[in-house]
């Protein structure tokens, strides 16, 4: 059934250009472009400066395979004592479906978290330039969400909000290896995303797949020199229920491994997900209550496949 599933291309949409920021015409032209791609998908293809994505693109893939590659026992090394932070996860005991294996680094703006929490915990004697690709992939992801929740915060009028909303996020890095699958199950199961955001980099393995409004899976079409950008449920309540979060999976088909790295924008713990008082009015009645994303995180999401990220249940947590 997997086999017929159509390939389709997500929106490209180029931030690359120096004059794209904020006030300038060539930042109202993109805005326009990024308020249809979410109405219509809720992701799109993100075009940074090619220059900055070819200087990562050998060093991060690079890194992902030396990471993997190494011996079970020694990933397995990497456990943090927070619940669903900081772990790396194989298999289906660890709610991984067959052939995924990933690595979640907490807050991974603190360069520590990357240096100390997981280098030092794989390679002993250290791996500065491991350290060094994932800093620096951090770095220019989490700058890139910035400029698009800041745009998305413009297209609902709400942009007087921006400092304080990113001020508050965690940016939560997950390293990914799908192994080449005959079988035609997901590797990754169906889920929205329950963070804010999510910004997506990969070799160049297809795989992801995106339901879209009618009900059917496509599969994405590798863009080789751009990001994709999801939006999660966290945002999606935080508007009121504007916008909305796509559901999305991986299916592996050849045999060559799929290598992806995502940084997911998460609400801070103590920090209220709150729904601004101008998105409400008799058109839009209030849908969310207030809440902070650490209690959902501790009532609702067990230790799976990054259960921090991917889930679901955020909306009923919530909902009035
Ligand atoms: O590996 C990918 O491309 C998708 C990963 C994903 O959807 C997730 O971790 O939430
Ligand atoms: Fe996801």
């Amino acid at each position: 059934m997997s086999g017929e599933t159509p390939v389709v291309r997500l929106p490209i949409i180029d931030f690359s250009k120096h004059e794209v920021k904020p006030g300038s015409p060539e930042w109202d032209s993109v805005k326009h472009q990024v308020r249809q791609a979410l109405e219509e998908l809720g992701c799109f293809h993100f075009q940074a400066m090619l220059d900055q994505v070819l200087d990562l693109r050998k060093p991060v893939l690079g890194a992902l395979e030396e990471l993997f590659h190494l011996p079970l026992q020694t990933k397995q090394l990497y456990v943090s004592d927070k619940p669903f932070r900081g772990y790396y996860g194989v298999g289906v005991a660890s709610g991984v479906a067959v052939g995924q294996e990933c690595m979640v680094i907490d807050d991974a703006k603190l360069v520590q978290n990357i240096e100390r929490g997981l280098t030092t915990t794989l390679w002993p004697q250290g791996n500065v330039s491991f350290s060094k690709t994932l800093v620096s992939f951090t770095e220019l992801a989490s700058a890139l969400e910035k400029r698009i929740r800041r745009m998305i915060l413009e297209i609902f009028g709400v942009e007087k909000y921006t400092d304080e909303f990113i001020d508050s996020t965690n940016y939560l890095l997950k390293v990914m290896k799908y192994d080449g699958s005959v079988t035609g199950e997901p590797s990754l199961r169906a889920h929205s995303d329950q963070n804010l955001t999510t910004i997506l980099y990969q070799n160049e393995v297809d795989g992801l797949e995106i339901l879209n409004k009618d009900g059917q899976w496509n599969r994405v079409k590798l863009s080789p020199n751009s990001f994709i950008v999801i939006i999660g449920e966290s945002l999606s309540i935080w508007l009121n229920g504007r916008l909305c979060s796509p559901y999305h999976r991986v299916v592996m088909k050849g045999n060559k491994e799929r290598y992806s790295i995502g940084l997911f924008a998460i609400a801070r713990g103590g920090y209220q997900v709150k729904v601004p008082e101008e998105l409400v009015d008799d058109q839009n009645a209030l849908r969310f209550k207030p809440f902070d994303y650490e209690d959902f995180l501790r009532l609702h999401s067990t230790k799976v496949s990054g259960g921090a990220l991917l889930g679901f249940g955020l909306k009923s947590f919530c909902s009035v």
